[in-house]
Order: C-alpha cells, then sequence, then structure tokens
C-alpha cells in the first residue's frame, strides 16, 4: 500500500504559457481515480507559491508537495521543501518548457496518468542542489544548471523571446549572440584548486545532464553523485565566431564535449570569476553576474520517482 494518502498539488497557472491549468485538472482527476486527497494551491506569485509550499511541507497531513509546472516551480518547491527541513518528498507533473529535472530523473512527460502513478508509487530518491553565491552574498539555489556567458546571454535572449517555441529559440537567440561574441578571461578554481586561466567563451555547471529542454551541455552530471560538473569552451580569436558556430550544434547531443576547444571539471565548489564580468543564469533565469561560487548541498531533498 503507498504512503501517499494526500497530497498539496502546488500549481503555476503561468507555466508554459498557461498549460499548466489544464494539467492540473487532468492530475487531480488522476490523484482522485487512485484515491489520493488533493488540496490545490496557487500562489498569487512565485513568493506566494513558495510561501504556501513551505507551509504544506510543514504540515502533518500532507504527505508529498507536487509540482505542477516547469524547473523554475521545482525549484521553489525544493527551496520549501530544504527550508522546512528536507523531510517532505516532492512530486512533478511536469508542465514546462524544459522539464530537465523531469529527464534526468526519467519522470514521464507528456503523459500525466503515469506521472501520477509515480507519485502515488511513493519511491523516493534524494537529489542534490546547486547553489550560487554571488558577490556581496546573495544565494540562490538550482536544480538544473547555473549557466555563465555565452550560454547566460543565449538564454536571457531566448527566455525574452515568444517565437519560436522549444530549442529553437535557443538557436536563434545563439546565433544572434554570436555577432557580438569576444573573449572573457575566466578564473576558475575548483575545490581550492586553481584549474582555469584562460579566455573563455562560456562555463555552465551543472546539477543535471541537461538545461533548455534536453541540451545536454554538462552530459556527465549526477543528481545524487554529490558534485558539480562544469563544462567550458576556450575562446580563440581567429577561430571564435566559426567554432563556437560548429559547436553550439552539438550540445542537443552531448558531443560538444569531444571538441579540443570544450573542457569538462567536477567538484562540490566552484569558484568562477571573468574579465570582463559575464551573467549568470540558474535554470533558466538570469540572476545576477560574476564573480559567483557555485556549491552543492549533497542529497538535499527527496523527489519521488520510480522505483
Ligand atoms: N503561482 C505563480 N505565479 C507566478 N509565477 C510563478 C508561480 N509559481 C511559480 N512561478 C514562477 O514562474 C516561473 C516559470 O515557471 P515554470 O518553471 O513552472 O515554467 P516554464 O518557465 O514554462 O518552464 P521551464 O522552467 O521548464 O522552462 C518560475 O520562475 C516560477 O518561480
Amino acid at each position: 500500500m503507498s504512503h501517499i494518502k494526500k497530497i498539496a498539488l502546488l500549481v503555476n497557472p503561468h507555466s508554459r504559457h498557461g498549460l499548466g491549468v489544464r494539467v492540473a485538472e487532468h492530475a487531480q482527476r488522476g490523484f482522485a481515480n487512485r484515491g489520493v486527497a488533493v488540496e490545490v494551491l496557487t500562489g498569487s506569485d512565485a513568493v506566494d507559491a513558495e510561501r504556501l509550499a513551505v507551509d504544506a511541507c510543514n504540515s502533518d497531513d500532507i504527505d508529498a508537495v507536487v509540482v505542477v509546472g516547469g524547473d523554475g516551480s521545482i525549484r521553489l518547491a525544493l527551496d520549501a521543501a530544504v527550508a522546512a527541513g528536507g523531510t517532505t518528498p516532492i512530486g512533478v507533473i511536469p508542465a514546462g518548457s524544459g522539464n530537465d529535472l523531469a529527464r534526468a530523473l526519467r519522470l514521464p512527460i507528456d503523459d500525466v496518468s503515469a506521472a501520477v502513478d509515480v507519485i502515488v508509487g511513493g519511491g523516493v530518491t534524494r537529489i542534490d542542489l546547486g547553489r550560487v553565491t554571488l558577490d556581496g552574498g546573495a544565494t540562490t539555489t538550482f536544480v538544473t544548471v547555473a549557466a555563465t556567458g555565452f550560454d547566460a546571454d543565449v538564454t536571457a535572449r531566448a527566455v525574452s523571446m515568444r517565437w519560436p517555441k522549444g530549442q529553437s529559440r535557443y538557436t536563434l537567440a545563439a546565433a544572434r549572440e554570436l555577432i557580438g561574441l569576444g573573449p572573457r578571461r575566466y578564473r576558475i578554481v575548483v575545490d581550492g584548486e586553481p584549474k582555469v586561466d584562460a579566455d573563455v567563451v562560456f562555463a555552465a555547471v551543472g546539477n543535471t545532464r541537461s538545461y533548455g529542454g534536453g541540451m545536454l551541455v554538462t552530459p556527465d552530471a549526477s543528481l545524487t553523485d554529490g558534485q558539480l560538473d562544469v563544462t567550458l569552451a576556450a575562446y580563440q580569436r581567429r577561430l571564435g565566431r566559426i567554432t563556437i558556430a560548429r559547436i553550439f550544434p552539438r550540445v542537443f547531443t552531448g558531443t560538444h564535449v569531444e571538441h579540443s576547444l570544450v573542457r569538462q571539471l567536477r567538484g562540490a565548489r566552484i569558484e568562477i570569476s571573468a574579465e570582463p564580468t559575464a551573467l549568470v543564469s540558474v535554470d533558466g533565469d538570469v540572476v545576477g553576474s560574476l564573480p559567483a561560487v557555485f556549491d552543492v548541498l549533497p542529497s538535499a531533498v527527496g523527489v519521488l520517482t520510480a522505483g
């Protein structure tokens, strides 16, 4: 018998341009059919949604907080679970644009009934969270990938575009950002050891393998290893734009890491600075700029997964 008897369903009505509401109705029927009681929570904004999620995690009669939304909403619920002591498991009904956490955990995407089955099954995997500390001390957690430099510039541009949808939005945004591409001197320290002092195009710090809807930027990252994976691309003045234009599409398959200008690092604490500075985005939201420290909160929270 499942121990999931009552859930709080945290719905982001704005995820994937409003799709979240319909997905939530479908999920509610699924839970009702399986005898699980549902309390629907819809915040008036992201801050209100996180407050509701913390209250639900602290409530004795809620067995899990289930998110209907994308990675931004999931991060909000995971933060709430950590704030409430990290014992309430988080379920995921994917309804975002990217759904990269769901991909990493092999959760059903575009199959609400199957996602409900996973949640009712009650299996829990404890996962790591990433954390960014910006200059001045402000912190933000992330669940998928923190991007800096060219790929944060691409993210910033892509999220501001209404068209096209899906991965082609990133390709178009990348083409536009290539026009103004220049080198930045990056210094990267991994677990106290200086590793990089070079002209770099981008450095991404991954908790999951993919971001942006399956782009395998840190293809060997694991949610359960207590480490963060870094992928960076060196800048070569002569080859700059052409090389990046060649490397970038290979991110979709993860084969970019085989290119001689691309390097991978792994550690629990990554310090990155750049001259000139570069944007930092986490889970697809721009949060500030370098310098920043990226570290891991190992096994911080439980997510409902199959088996
Ligand atoms: N009730 C709410 N009202 C307004 N904003 C919300 C609410 N709940 C969550 N949000 C915010 O909306 C943003 C986007 O939501 P979400 O990640 O669910 O969808 P998405 O952007 O379509 O998907 P993805 O992150 O996979 O690209 C997140 O940053 C999240 O914090």
